[in-house]
């Protein structure tokens, strides 16, 4: 538990979330406790189904990407029914809100739910609720992305993103914007070029995961290609320096996962993570947990992993925090409220000792 000054400075910082797989929130626990009520099955095979404490243990040794994504898979098979999903979102809101997150921006996979027979309208109908629970209980804003597999033949993402269910989710503003996940090394972005193109063209926010376990060629792959206004991870952006240069310059923010870095084996550490060269080349940069239930930490343990491993000072967390509410998809107003929260912290901490 994180008690020193930095540590309760870092949990005041109003957060803002833009990177978390709502799929990626079922815990063990809850994963057994759904699993018992939805009699769903798990792999009899696999000795990490055994119990909610041997499936947490295996989370600790995942060795890839794909690695980790056959049990966050598997895992959502026990979400069945609206209540599941509403239970799902609602934990994580209320785990994030104690973290100190004001605004969060969160993913979900609907081809993940509509393949096992679960209809779109279910998943929606849940995440909705919470959505508004966490807005009236919490003081939360948030909003939802709507990802595509990579995985899946992009025809196939095509189809899932003109139907009518998804196409009513979008000019309701229930979904503010479209993400692309899975898979990541055989999967180069240029190959959803048309999906991207139609949800600009419908005015859909657009965000994409690149540069995680891919090259930094699919950072600008995605950029050019896709159109997008965020990277998802993006760390191997500091592999190119001009690259670097060209994403300061445009203002794309990158939506950073540490901890998911290090369990997912694509650096050895935290220290690892690019942050110091982020700030030094002016690239925007907030920090995520991605799927806390899998990767042993939610925001503020990314948070603190950063300061523990980086050293940062108090006004380069105020800069972080200030590009992350800046590169939020939420109104002027809503970012301005938070920009006030911010300047209340920095006031309380200016000049305050932080070891
Ligand atoms: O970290 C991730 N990368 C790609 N796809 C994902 N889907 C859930 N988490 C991830
Ligand atoms: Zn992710």
């Amino acid at each position: 538990m994180c008690k020193s000054p930095i540590h309760v400075f870092l949990q005041a910082l109003p957060k803002c979330e833009h990177h978390i797989h709502l799929e990626g929130a079922l815990t063990p626990s809850l994963l057994f406790e759904l699993a018992a009520r939805n009699n769903t099955t798990l792999p009899a095979d696999d000795h990490a189904f055994l119990s909610a404490e041997s499936l947490r243990l295996r989370y600790d040794h995942f060795t890839s990407l794909d690695d980790f994504l056959n049990y966050y898979y598997i895992g959502m098979s026990v979400l069945i029914h609206s209540s599941d999903f509403e239970a799902l979102a609602w934990s994580y809101f209320q785990r994030a809100a104690a973290d100190g997150v004001h605004h969060a921006e969160v993913f979900f996979d609907p081809q993940a739910h509509t393949s096992r027979g679960v209809a779109y309208s279910t998943v929606l109908s849940g995440f909705t609720i919470a959505r508004d629970r966490a807005c009236k209980e919490l003081g939360m804003s948030t909003e939802l992305i709507c990802c595509f597999l990579r995985h899946l033949p992009p025809a196939d993402c095509l189809v899932t993103f003109n139907q009518a269910e998804l196409q009513e989710s979008f000019e309701h503003g229930a979904v503010a914007g479209i993400g692309l996940d899975s898979s990541e090394l055989d999967f180069p972005p240029q190959l959803f070029g048309e999906l991207y193109r139609k949800a600009g063209e419908q005015g859909l926010r657009r965000t994409a995961h690149a540069g995680e376990e891919g090259p930094a060629a699919y950072i600008a792959n995605a950029i050019d290609t896709l159109g997008v206004e965020r990277i998802d991870h993006g760390i191997k952006l500091a592999e190119d320096g001009e690259l670097m240069r060209r994403v300061a310059e445009s203002g794309i923010m990158l939506t950073t996962c540490p901890l998911s870095n290090v369990l997912l084996r694509c650096v050895k550490s935290v220290a690892e993570v690019p942050i110091r060269r982020f700030l030094d080349a002016g690239v925007r940069f907030s920090i995520n947990s991605d799927d806390p239930a899998y990767f042993g930490g939610y925001i503020l343990d990314n948070y603190c992993a950063v300061q523990e491993a980086h050293n940062l000072s108090v006004a380069e967390w105020e800069s972080i925090c200030r590009a992350s509410i800046e590169g939020s998809w939420c109104e002027q107003d809503r970012k301005d409220e938070l920009l006030q929260a911010l300047q209340r912290v920095m006031h309380d901490w200016t000049g305050r000792p932080l070891v």
